[in-house]
């Protein structure tokens, strides 16, 4: 009989659950369960969509191991009964882009140097708004009442995965922080752990929350790539978790070479490196692989939303919007839309609002809406390609998933906007499928996770059209 692993994808906008058969990968069933809307969130709606996404999935009747990717950074407070202080604030929460700034002057002034310098060759990544430093920095500074209460920090994964052990118990049952676990992928993402050493850098973190919290403050303890965090009540063995765009990376087999491009809330290109990469503009985060290697990735807050927006606005279906997309010229006769409906982190312009340029009376057609959509957030991918080119990263293949990749549109404009043939996946959930190997590799051991093929990708291909990044750049670079 088949052994059966499960795999959570805890992301922005939902829970998704895969049960797959630990040995061959084949999907046996699946589920999913929508998260609320908004920027900070409390994690209990976290807990309440996996429990149902799991219902829907049939149940974990049969699974020998579950793991948890979750949406990176968010930061979740606890107090000393493991109460959860406040809503979590999320990743795209640009409120702590100001406390971003604070942290890297204090390391400038600590080092007597530039502090963004000083974090790019410390610990690989420069703060901006989303990472965890920054939200905990902003507690700190907007309120002190809730930091002084702060007994432990967790990251979204690091919370679901103790509540899934049990750990974080039901309302008004022992919560036992020192249960808490995270991975070094996920850790990467917080701005005060460094992923060469394996550690949390006690200085880093006392920029952020303050002098001498870093003995008071629990911080979840690190997994190695295949640790075990425990198991559930039901004797589950649950594997160590991961970030979720590591997850996704490790979900596809991505190896030197491959780009991966998700498109979901955020707009991802990462690319697993055997070196972590330094980027002082912080374009580039030097992130940590759900293995041991890195994970240079550039992320931005607008993607899969811009297409909602644009349907939004036109009042029509996603199938509808791809096809007046692939109706309208390249270029939508020199409509650009510069899509920052949520601010900005790559570039980063937290305050940012979206733009449509180049109106003219003969092009602002429903067609050029709905192609300038198309292209805005394949030309802020684009500049992601470009930047991890620009760090020596190697650009062989490139694999585009996530929720805006089911659109024709993105799919066929990809290969024309990046200049490259463009490898999509069979649909999927690729970051809990990720989730999913890590569990089937902690259950069967091994010193390499079990080798799960990547069934049923298409590659795109079509003519460049350099004209829709020339265009999209001088319009972007104008606000
Ligand atoms: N058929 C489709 N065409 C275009 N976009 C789609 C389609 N189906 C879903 N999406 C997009 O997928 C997004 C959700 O993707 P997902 O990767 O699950 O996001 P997240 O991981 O951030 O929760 C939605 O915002 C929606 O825009
Ligand atoms: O902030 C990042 C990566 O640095 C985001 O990728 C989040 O991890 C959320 O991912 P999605 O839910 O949009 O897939």
């Amino acid at each position: 009989m088949a052994r059966l692993v499960a795999g959570v994808d805890s992301s922005t906008q939902s829970c998704k659950v895969v049960i797959r058969d630990a040995e061959t990968g084949a999907l046996v069933r699946s589920g999913s369960a929508k998260h609320p809307d908004g920027t900070s969130v409390h994690p209990r709606f976290w807990w309440q969509a996996y429990q149902e996404a799991v219902a829907a999935a049939g149940g974990l009747d049969g699974v020998e191991a579950i793991a948890v990717g979750g949406q990176q950074h968010g930061l979740v407070a606890l107090d000393e009964n493991g109460e959860v202080i406040r809503d979590a604030l999320l990743w795209n929460d640009t409120r702590s882009a100001g406390a971003a700034l604070d942290l890297i002057a204090d390391l400038g002034d600590a080092r007597d140097g530039d502090g963004a310098q000083a974090y790019a060759s410390e610990i690989g990544v420069v703060p901006v708004a989303s990472f965890t430093a920054s939200k905990v920095r902003w507690l700190r500074d907007n309120e002190p009442e809730n930091m002084a209460r702060v007994a432990a920090i967790a990251l979204p994964h690091d919370w679901l995965m103790w509540q899934i052990i049990g750990a974080g118990g039901e309302p008004g049952a022992a919560r036992d922080l020192s249960a808490l676990a995270t991975d070094r992928s996920d850790a990467s993402g917080t701005a005060y752990f460094n992923s060469v050493t394996g550690f949390y850098e006690r200085e880093l973190f006392e920029l952020a929350a303050g002098p001498g919290t870093f003995e008071r403050i629990v911080l979840p303890r690190i997994l190695g790539p295949r640790e075990s965090a425990g198991t559930t009540p039901d004797g589950i063995v649950v594997g160590p978790g991961a970030g979720d765009n590591a997850a996704a990376a490790f979900g596809l087999g991505a190896a030197a070479g491959d780009i991966v491009l998700s498109v979901g809330t955020s707009g991802v290109v990462s690319a697993v490196s055997a070196r972590q990469v330094c980027d002082v503009t912080g374009n580039v985060a030097g992130f940590a692989a759900a293995t041991g290697d890195f994970l240079p990735l550039v992320c931005t807050i607008n993607a899969s939303r811009i297409l909602d927006v644009a349907r939004r606005i036109l009042g029509v279906s996603y199938d509808e919007l791809a096809q007046l997309a692939l109706s309208a010229q390249p270029g939508a006769g020199g409509l650009v839309l510069i899509p920052y409906f949520e601010g900005e982190r790559t570039p980063n312009r937290p305050d940012a609002t979206g733009a449509l340029h180049g109106m003219r009376l003969e092009n602002t057609t429903p067609a050029n809406i709905a192609r300038a959509a198309v292209e805005a957030l394949l030309c802020s991918l684009a500049d992601g390609i470009d930047a991890l080119r620009e760090l020596g990263v190697e650009v062989k293949r490139l694999l585009l998933i996530g929720g805006g990749a089911q659109s024709p549109a993105t799919r066929a404009l990809a290969p024309a906007v990046f200049g490259l043939p463009v490898t999509v996946p069979a649909a999927g959930e690729y970051v809990a499928d990720g989730a999913a190997r890590q569990a089937a590799w902690t259950l069967l051991g091994g010193s390499e996770p079990p080798a799960w093929p990547l069934a049923g990708a298409q590659v795109f291909e079509a003519e460049p059209t350099p004209v829709v990044r020339e265009q999209y750049a001088a319009a972007r670079d104008k606000l």
